[in-house]
Formats: structure tokens, C-alpha cells, sequence
């Protein structure tokens, strides 16, 4: 009898998890290598958005003779991007449901291309950099319009003070003391941007400004959203030298004066140079671009959806299939080369083969989605609004009474885009829901998010008049939300589809690639590029990015070696500068800075700025003999730096004079705060009111203010005591729709108390959508929310 070979039970097990999948992933591999297919004969598209069908057009560029099936589960595609004309009294106006513009730039390259290649050109109408619509920009706090500094504008003085007057900066001389701060710990892989803002800057930057960007672009939190991946410059900035400001400096001063340094991650900067090597534009159009701060189409964004699937019909290799629910992808069990997809409806699904998947459909591990409800309005009168401009968004620092309709912004679309209604008037987007609505299985009817967007409106613009026409949409778990932990989380799905797809599935779409409608398309180019020559047989995902080796976790900024004239236009190549980093903002921006730059003028906060950043490079790197008028190419830094070399006395003796009025400033308010108060009437005025904390608490979960303080919570709103009935609730139990409508209204406030069983309920009945605020005591946990209507799902 022959005995088998003892093996230890850790080799085996090894060799049955990991040995035996890499050693057939090899023969796949070899096998593929090998075989003489030159092509992916058939390929399989999933999701007829514009990210699937931007694969679909890239993917058919690349092959030819490749045949390419979309399969889209609604009955037409462009998913999002939905445009439509309106008839209102005298002509008709575009609503646009969701994405309405495009921002030029280095990230609009390929969607440039795109509507080159797809002879849209003629049809794209831009809005200039130096137009109302585009400059003017503003931020609803706390109870008014604030207009923000124009990109490209010298700041001036008097408008910052205005700011700061307002409360909106507040917290922003606390950034000046972000070189001082303490680096995060090794251990620290992600935080949320509020955390990252408040402990490198101060809380009320987060809050203010921070989650109003993240409002326009995610509709997301920032106690939510990763920091490491969203301010992911920043974040390796301090990687590398403990402090933001220190890590610009230390770049700047390693690098050669002859060198071209991009601060990008590696994997970028390599599609970028693809990018400079491929895309060609018409010297107009480019022209037109560089002029302009948005980009869109005469009938809207659906126009580049629509020119999409119309050259993609044309091409005759390219099949849709509407109505076509994937249900399931996987590899083919008899052959590993091809991968078998399911469709269709659960009762008769179909399965075919593919060479190649290209899945833009979402994976609900990865990230999860916010919702947001579009109300489009439009009003004949054309001088409805106070302030001409883009629009506004509202951070989540406003009080709750100033927005109780959770509003994330609202756009001035007449203002904004010119050049799509036939009609004059005054168009509007108001923009609902986002984060505010986390949870949420019961949204806004349409007439409920019309009061909901009109109510806004009379407050915050004083809007008297009605709208003629209006149109909401909702779109369900719409923007994917990168919160902490989205970069390991991303390397880890890469992980997993390269394993499980042995590089038969490529993965594109909002959820891996940016959320714009110019990340998806550059997306879709990118990968459709990977695919070239024998890049289908690869073992790749679409997903290099997070799995690129070069990414270490503190980000190192590239040398590019490059031969570019430093005037290099930003729509032919890469735009760097001989001598100093880059920064990711437009070669035209900093040209007309340095054009535009008027001697005489001396900006204040300039001088503030460059005097610190002087210092610490003076102090910490014996740097001040770099000033060579190129210093920084930061727009502000720029011209800090040519200010001081000019005038390096002014600079610096106003610097001086603004960091003793800081540093008085400070000590006065410290002061102040510690002066006690004289008479007993006089304290107990000061004295803050007391604080409920458990209706603090309440009120934090209510209204996702989670980082307010207990202060702040507690005055955000203050609504009459809650009656509460016993102290634990079973939920489900809790009354239903018709029960819960009918509640006894107090005639004290805007708010009746519904109670019953062991929970308790209230509503805000001053508001033009009641509002129910559930309090509900479980055992051991409280669910305090806002819904509409009814509780019946919610679990402890
Ligand atoms: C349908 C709602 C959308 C919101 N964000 C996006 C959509 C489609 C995606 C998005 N919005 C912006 C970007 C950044 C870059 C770009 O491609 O343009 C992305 C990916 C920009 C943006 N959109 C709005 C604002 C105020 C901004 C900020 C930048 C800028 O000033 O241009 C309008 C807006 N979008 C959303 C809300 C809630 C909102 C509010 C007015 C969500």
C-alpha cells in the first residue's frame, strides 16, 4: 500500500484557497494570451447611463468589429441626465432634472472630445467666466444671501469683512494656526471631512463652507464623507509634512527650478499624459472652453445622451436592449474566458455569453446613495429674484427654522444658463432631500415638495409671486456617497471583481470613478483604453487606480519630465510650470492673474497670507531666497509671492500689522469670555439656558447636525416639551398613516403631540409639510426622526 504524503493542514488549506484559484487564474491568463482572438467578439454593457453609454462608444472605437449589447432595466437610457422642454405663457423653457452643466477644464478633456467627435459642437452654448451667472456664487447663512469671492477676482477687503461681519469666516483665523497643529496619528487612515477640517482648521469652516461644497456636488455630509478621498490633496499634503501649509512648502522647495512636479496621484497623471496625447481640439472650440465657467447644450444635457445612442444605432454593432434588469454576472462555469449574464424578469430570465463585461450597475457594499428631489419652477417675471448669479447652497450650520424644509441649495438657472428658453422669466431649481433624507422610505409627494420648495423660497428671497409651471423629480439614491473608509473599501471591491472575473468584467460608473457626468465619460475613455491591443486578455478591472502600487498612503507628487513651454495650453497638454508644483487649478486663471495684476493694489489677506507663509518658510527652511516672482503657482500664493518680491517692505510690515490685530483680536476675546459678570441680573442674562440634554440629543439625530454642541443643538430648535408616555416603545406598533394624521393640535406653538401606545410623536404643523417628529424609547436606544406619514418600518 502506497501512504499518501503527510501535509501539514495549513499547506493544504493554503493550497486549496489560494494556490489552486491563482494557479487556473494563470492558465486563464495563459490560455487568453495565447489564444488568437484579437478582439472581444462579444462585449455586454450593463447600465444604459451616460457612463455605459460612453463604454459602449469608447469600447466600439477600440473594436471595430466587436459586438456590443447594452442592457438598460428602464425603457430608455441616460439614466440621470433627463432634460425637458416646458410651453409656458410665451414660449417654453428646459427643465433639467438633474446634471444641467459642465465645468470646463483639465477633467473635461475627454467630454470635449466627445461632443467634438459627435459633431455637437455648434449645439453647446457656454456661460463666460466673467458672467453674472458664473461669477456670482452665494452661500445662505445665517438667514441671508452671502456672495462668495469670484474665482479670479482680487478679494477685497471690504466684501471679506463683509463675511466676516456675517459669521460665515468665522473659525478661519484658527487656519492660520494650521501649521502648529499636531500631525494624525499613523493609525489614522480616514476621517470625515468635518474631522479633518476642524482638527487641522477650525469646526466652523466645516460646517460653514466645507458642507456647502459638499452640498452643490454630493448632496452629502461632511461628518460622512472621507476625507481621505474628497480632500485627498490635503490629506497627503499633511501626509508629508505633518501640516498642509508645510507640505506645499516643503514642495516647493525640493523641487528643482527646471522640474515639473504635478501633485497627483501616479495613476492620474498617467491618464492625464494619455489624455494630452490623444485629445485634439478644434481651435475654436478650445478657444470657446477656455473662456467659459460652464458648458451645456441648447436643449439641455439629454442632447449628448440623445447624440450618443444615435451614433451608437448608427454604427450597427451596437445593440440596446431596454427593459433588460440584469439579475446576475458570473463566470462561465465551462468556460472561464466568458462570462455569463442574466436578464430579464425573475420568472423568464435569460442568460448569454460574453467575452467582456463592462458593469457600470451599482454594488450597495461600496458606498451608499443619497436621494434628492428636484423642483424646477419657472416665473414670467424676470426681476424676481434680489441677487443675480449661479444660485446658493445652504450649509448644515443653518438653523433649522431657516431651513426646516432640508433644502440643499437652489440653482438660478435663467441667471446661470442663457440661451435654451424661447420664453423671458425666471427659472429656478430647488434642490431637496440629500443626506437630510437618510433613511427615508417615504419622500415628499410632488404638490408636498412644491409648498416644501416654495416656502424656501418666500423666505429665503422673499418670493411673493407664483410659479406658472413647475415639474419635481425624484431621483432615487442618485449620488453615491464616498464616506470614511471608501479608498480601502474601493481597493478591496477591486480586489474581489479581479479575483472573481479574472479580468472578464471592467468596472465603470459613479460609484468607482467621481460622481460628474465629465468623471464617468473620462471613465468610460479610460478604461475603454486599457482594452487596447491585447488589454482585454489583461487581468484588470477598470480599477487600477486603487489597486496601483505606487499609492502608499501619503501621496508622492510625481516628477514629470516633460517639454512642454510653460505656456502649455491646458486643452493640449498637461498645464505645468517650469520651477515650481501645480495645483489643480486653470492655466488661464493664473495667466490673466499675472497679466491682470495691478502693482498698486495691495490686498490685505494677500499680504496675511504670504507674510505667514513667509515666516514658516523662513523660520522652518531658511526659504526666503526663493521669492523669484514664480513662487507658488497657487493662484493666491502666486501673487502673494510677485507682491512681495515688488514690494516686500509693504508686505511685510502689513502682515505684521494684521498678525497683532489677530493676536488682539484673541486676547480680547478671550477676555471677554472670562470677564464675570458684575450684577446677579447681568449673569444670569450671560449664563447660557440650561440645556436638556436628552432633547439635545434628540434634536442631533433629528436634524443630522451630529457635531453641533450641546448648545447649539439645543437652540437650533426649540420646540415646546415632548410629552413622553412610558419608556420603552415597540415600534412597530407605533399608529399608522390615517392614526397618525389625525393629532390634537396645541395652541401654544406650531406643534401638537400624538401619543400613543409607548412612543411619542409630534408634529410640526407650522410648517407647509407637517413634519412628524418621532421620539420612539426602546429598551436601550431612541429613534428620534423627521418622516412623512408613517413609521410602521422603523426598527430598533
Ligand atoms: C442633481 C443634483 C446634483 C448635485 N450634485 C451633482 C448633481 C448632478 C453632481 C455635481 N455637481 C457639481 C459637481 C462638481 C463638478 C462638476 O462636474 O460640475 C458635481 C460632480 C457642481 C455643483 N453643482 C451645484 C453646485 C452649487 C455645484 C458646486 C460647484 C460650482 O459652483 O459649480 C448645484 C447643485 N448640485 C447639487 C445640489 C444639491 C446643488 C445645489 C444648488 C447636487
Amino acid at each position: 500500500m502506497r501512504l499518501k504524503k503527510h501535509v501539514p493542514l495549513i499547506m493544504s488549506t493554503m493550497r486549496r484557497v489560494a494556490l489552486r484559484p491563482v494557479a487556473s487564474s494563470l492558465c486563464n491568463r495563459c490560455r487568453r494570451y495565447i489564444s488568437s482572438q484579437a478582439y472581444p467578439e462579444k462585449v455586454a454593457v450593463l447600465g444604459g447611463g451616460i457612463s455605459g453609454l460612453a463604454s459602449a462608444y469608447f469600447v466600439a472605437k477600440e473594436f471595430p468589429q466587436s459586438k456590443i449589447t447594452i442592457h438598460e432595466a428602464n425603457k430608455d437610457g441616460g439614466g440621470w441626465i433627463q432634460s425637458r422642454r416646458v410651453e409656458v405663457p410665451k414660449g417654453d423653457v428646459l427643465f433639467e432634472y438633474g446634471a444641467r452643466s459642465l465645468r470646463p477644464g483639465r477633467d473635461a478633456l475627454i467630454t470635449a472630445q466627445l461632443i467634438q467627435d459627435l459633431d455637437l459642437t455648434d449645439n453647446v452654448i457656454f456661460t463666460k467666466k466673467a458672467a453674472t451667472g458664473a461669477k456670482n456664487r452665494y452661500i445662505y447663512y445665517p438667514d441671508r444671501l452671502q456672495r462668495l469671492p469670484s474665482p479670479g477676482d482680487a478679494p477685497d477687503f471690504w466684501h471679506i469683512a463683509e463675511l466676516w461681519r456675517s459669521g460665515l469666516l468665522a473659525g478661519a483665523p484658527y487656519a492660520l494656526l494650521e501649521p502648529f497643529r499636531r500631525q494624525r496619528p499613523e493609525s489614522l487612515k480616514d476621517e470625515s471631512i468635518g474631522d479633518f477640517v476642524e482638527r487641522r482648521f477650525d469646526k466652523r469652516l466645516g460646517t460653514n463652507l466645507a458642507s456647502a461644497v459638499m452640498h452643490g456636488i454630493y448632496a452629502g455630509d461632511i461628518w460622512k464623507l472621507s476625507a481621505r478621498t474628497l480632500l485627498s490633496q490635503a490629506w497627503m499634503l499633511e501626509g508629508l509634512a505633518g501640516s498642509i501649509y508645510k507640505g506645499m512648502i516643503k514642495i516647493q522647495q525640493e523641487t528643482p527650478l527646471t522640474e515639473r512636479v504635478m501633485l497627483f496621484h501616479p495613476h492620474d497623471l498617467d491618464v492625464y499624459k494619455a489624455m494630452r496625447e490623444e485629445v485634439k481640439l478644434n481651435d475654436p472650440f478650445r478657444a470657446l472652453l477656455d473662456e467659459s465657467a460652464m458648458f451645456t447644450f441648447e436643449n439641455g444635457m439629454a442632447e449628448l445622451v440623445l447624440a450618443l445612442k444615435k451614433t451608437l444605432e448608427k454604427s450597427g454593432n451596437v445593440d440596446f436592449k431596454f427593459d433588460s434588469r440584469v439579475q446576475n454576472y458570473k463566470l462561465a462555469k465551462e468556460n472561464r474566458d466568458q462570462v455569463d449574464v442574466t436578464t430579464g424578469p425573475r420568472e423568464a430570465p435569460s442568460t448569454e455569453k460574453y467575452d467582456l463585461v463592462v458593469s457600470t450597475l451599482r454594488n450597495p457594499k461600496l458606498t451608499p446613495f443619497v436621494t434628492v428631489m428636484t423642483v424646477n419652477l419657472y416665473f414670467p417675471n424676470p426681476n424676481l429674484i434680489p441677487e443675480k448669479g449661479f444660485g446658493y447652497l445652504i450649509p448644515q450650520s443653518v438653523a433649522f427654522e431657516e431651513n426646516p424644509e432640508r433644502a440643499l441649495g437652489v440653482i438660478f438657472d435663467s441667471d446661470a444658463i442663457q440661451g435654451q428658453d424661447t420664453a423671458e422669466g425666471t427659472k429656478l431649481t430647488v434642490m431637496l432631500g440629500g443626506h437630510y433624507w437618510d433613511g427615508w422610505e417615504h419622500f415628499p409627494s410632488n404638490d408636498e415638495a412644491y409648498e416644501l420648495a416654495m416656502s424656501l423660497l418666500r423666505r429665503h428671497l422673499h418670493i411673493k409671486e407664483e410659479p406658472t409651471n413647475y415639474h419635481v423629480n425624484l431621483s432615487k439614491d442618485c449620488i453615491p456617497q464616498y464616506t470614511v473608509g471608501y479608498d480601502e473599501r474601493l481597493k478591496g471591491y477591486a480586489e474581489r471583481v479581479l479575483f472573481e472575473f479574472q479580468g472578464r468584467v471592467r468596472v465603470v460608473g459613479n460609484q468607482t470613478h467621481g460622481v460628474g457626468v465629465n468623471d464617468c465619460i473620462r471613465g468610460a475613455w479610460a478604461m475603454a483604453r486599457q482594452l487596447r491591443g491585447v488589454g482585454w486578455k489583461k487581468m484588470e478591472t477598470g480599477l487600477e487606480k486603487a489597486l496601483d502600487e505606487r499609492y502608499d498612503g501619503a501621496w508622492r507628487y510625481g516628477a514629470v519630465n516633460g517639454n512642454d513651454p510653460p505656456d502649455a495650453d491646458e486643452y493640449t497638454s498637461i498645464h505645468v510650470h517650469v520651477g515650481k508644483f501645480m495645483w489643480s487649478h486653470e492655466q488661464s486663471d493664473y495667466d490673466s492673474a499675472i497679466n491682470n495684476f495691478d502693482g498698486d493694489e495691495i490686498h490685505l489677506l494677500q499680504y496675511l497670507f504670504g507674510y505667514c507663509i513667509y515666516c514658516i518658510g523662513h523660520w522652518k527652511y531658511d526659504w526666503h531666497g526663493e521669492f523669484d516672482g514664480h513662487g507658488g503657482d497657487i493662484f493666491w500664493f502666486n501673487r502673494i509671492f510677485d507682491h512681495l518680491e515688488h514690494n516686500a517692505c509693504v508686505g511685510v510690515s502689513v502682515g505684521a500689522i494684521v498678525v497683532i490685530a489677530a493676536v488682539v483680536f484673541f486676547i480680547i476675546r478671550k477676555r471677554r469670555r472670562q470677564t464675570p459678570a458684575k450684577t446677579k441680573e447681568e449673569a444670569e442674562d450671560a449664563a447660557p439656558p440650561p440645556i436638556d440634554e436628552k432633547r439635545a440629543q434628540v434634536l442631533e439625530h433629528s436634524v443630522g447636525a451630529s457635531e453641533l454642541d450641546a448648545r447649539e443643538r439645543a437652540e437650533m430648535w426649540s420646540p415646546p416639551a415632548v410629552a413622553e408616555v412610558g419608556t420603552s416603545a415597540n415600534v412597530s406598533e407605533l399608529p399608522g398613516d390615517s392614526n397618525f394624521l389625525q393629532t390634537s393640535p396645541k395652541p401654544d406653538a406650531g406643534m401638537s403631540t400624538v401619543s400613543e401606545l409607548e412612543g411619542v410623536a409630534s408634529v410640526r404643523d407650522d410648517l407647509p409639510v407637517p413634519l412628524y417628529k418621532v421620539q420612539a424609547l426602546c429598551s436601550d436606544c431612541m429613534l428620534p426622526e423627521y418622516r412623512f406619514r408613517t413609521l410602521r418600518s422603523v426598527e430598533c
